[in-house]
């Protein structure tokens, strides 16, 4: 049942068209998945697309299924795909998503970069950083940068640093009643306002990271003009930000100048509603930042790998891929080997959780490789790869050895209907577990 106070406010606010609104919430929800535009082989879909996302698909996929735990597939609803549509990084820019987790937007933006420019994705929330980390890994993402810091924090370490920024929004969560009945448990009155305040507070900081001439869209998963077109019309008034159009397709409606003051350019925003469109409640801003001097960015500059750790990396690298180490620059934080993405801004305040493509860990005279590489190349950047059976997928996420009669000793991809998901050290006719324990199931 809907919260008292819910029904009476939409239908104050939505008049003649309350009734089919209050209705949409006794319909079932939408969900969706996007599949990953840089990895390969595509998996097989049979479903209908979404209309405003170029990798979208409305249906569920499953968790423990090969396309989703080989980064093939991201499961998201259907609207919040609209929000990495409306932001649309360009190749090479460096993006900043500062409220990043659990990662759906991060990997709808990636997957506009491509292999190129830097994505910054940041979350407050230690646990739920952790999450985003894995699901940039699992989308085989070489270009993000994960942080896990309070937007003030980063706004000190990195002025007019990001051509383009993401604030998707802490909310009251309205739009996802539908889909998690558990979001009305927070809900009262009061709580957009209280909302509204936290996100004046995260825009604030964002805006500060924007360069001159810049683009930051802003996104909620709720209905609530308070925190929605009203937030739009305090950044324009507060901020030096302009609304930009934003193209609306299949029943996308634009914002209500009058759910704020009334300022004509609020219905350059947009909204999804759910008796209107195909998916769950969403609104999406698009600004612009004021032309200015774009300050000169400070680079990040790691501890660079020495040159008998970088023998032992090139070496375990050539015995295991036929392809290229990655370019960029090589750094190591204690034991553990990553490779920077070109234009990754200085971090010396950040709490990094991972920079760019984790290669692996320096061991006494050797070097393993990550976990992160199984679904960050194709099968067939790899010198051996295993096919495994449906069974022994499972035995190998569970935790167990593979047997394979050969004397073989190498690394190995293992791949189901080759599609790369683990790493295994086989020797001696065994394939070693290198499954990570925290992916276990
Ligand atoms: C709507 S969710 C983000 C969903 C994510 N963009 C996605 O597509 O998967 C909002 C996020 O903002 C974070 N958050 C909460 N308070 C915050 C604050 N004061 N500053 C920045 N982020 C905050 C929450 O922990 C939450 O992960």
């Amino acid at each position: 049942m809907l919260p008292a106070g819910f029904s009476e406010k939409y239908t104050r606010l939505l008049g003649t068209q309350a009734p089919a609104f209050l209705a949409s919430f006794d319909a079932p929800a939408y969900s969706g998945f996007r599949i990953n535009p840089l990895r390969q082989p595509a998996p097989t879909v049979n479903a209908a697309p979404v209309p405003w996302s170029p990798w979208g698909y409305y249906g569920k996929v499953a968790g423990n299924g090969i396309d989703h735990v080989a980064g093939l597939v991201y499961g998201q609803e259907p609207s919040a795909q609209f929000v990495g549509t409306v932001a649309a990084p360009k190749p090479g820019e460096r993006v900043l998503d500062l409220c990043a987790a659990p990662g759906g937007k991060t990997t709808q933006l990636a997957s506009y970069l491509g292999d190129t420019g830097v994505l910054v994705a940041n979350e407050i929330n230690p646990g739920r950083a952790k999450i985003l980390a894995s699901n940039v890994e699992r989308f085989g993402l070489r270009n993000v940068v994960v942080t896990n810091s309070d937007p003030a924090t980063l706004a000190a370490q990195w002025p007019g640093v990001f051509d383009r920024i993401l604030v998707d929004a802490p909310c009251s969560g309205e739009g996802m009643f539908r889909k998690d009945p558990a979001a009305m448990q927070y809900w009262t009155p009061a709580y957009p306002a209280e909302c509204a305040r936290r996100q004046r507070e995260i825009l604030t900081e964002a805006v500060k990271m924007l360069r001159p001439g810049g683009t930051l869209v802003y996104s909620t998963c709720t209905f609530a003009p308070e925190e929605d077109e009203q937030i739009a019309a305090w950044a324009t008034a507060n901020l030096g930000l302009t609304l930009q159009p934003i193209d609306r397709v299949a029943g996308i409606a634009p914002g209500r100048p009058e759910f704020a003051a009334g300022a004509a350019d609020l219905a350059l925003t947009a909204r999804l509603w759910p008796h209107l469109v195909a998916g769950e409640g969403h609104f999406v801003a698009k600004f612009q930042k004021a032309a200015g001097d774009a300050p000169r960015v400070k680079l990040a500059q790691p501890r660079v790998v020495g040159r008998a750790e970088a023998a032992l990396v090139t070496a375990w690298w050539q015995d295991t891929l036929q392809v290229p180490l990655p370019a960029g620059t090589m750094y190591a934080v204690r034991d553990q080997v990553f490779v920077l993405p070109v234009g990754t801004p200085a971090w010396d305040h950040i709490r990094v959780i991972r920079g760019g493509l984790h290669l692996g860990t320096l061991k006494k005279n050797r070097f393993e490789g990550s976990h992160s590489l199984a679904t960050a190349y194709p099968a067939a950047s790899f010198r051996h790869v295993v096919a495994v059976t449906p069974a022994e997928y499972a035995s190998y996420r569970h935790g167990e050895t593979l047997q394979r009669a050969t004397a073989l000793k190498a690394w190995v991809l293992l791949a189901l209907d080759e599609k790369g998901f683990a790493l295994g050290k086989q020797v001696n006719g065994t394939i070693k577990n290198a499954y990570p324990k925290g992916l276990r199931v």
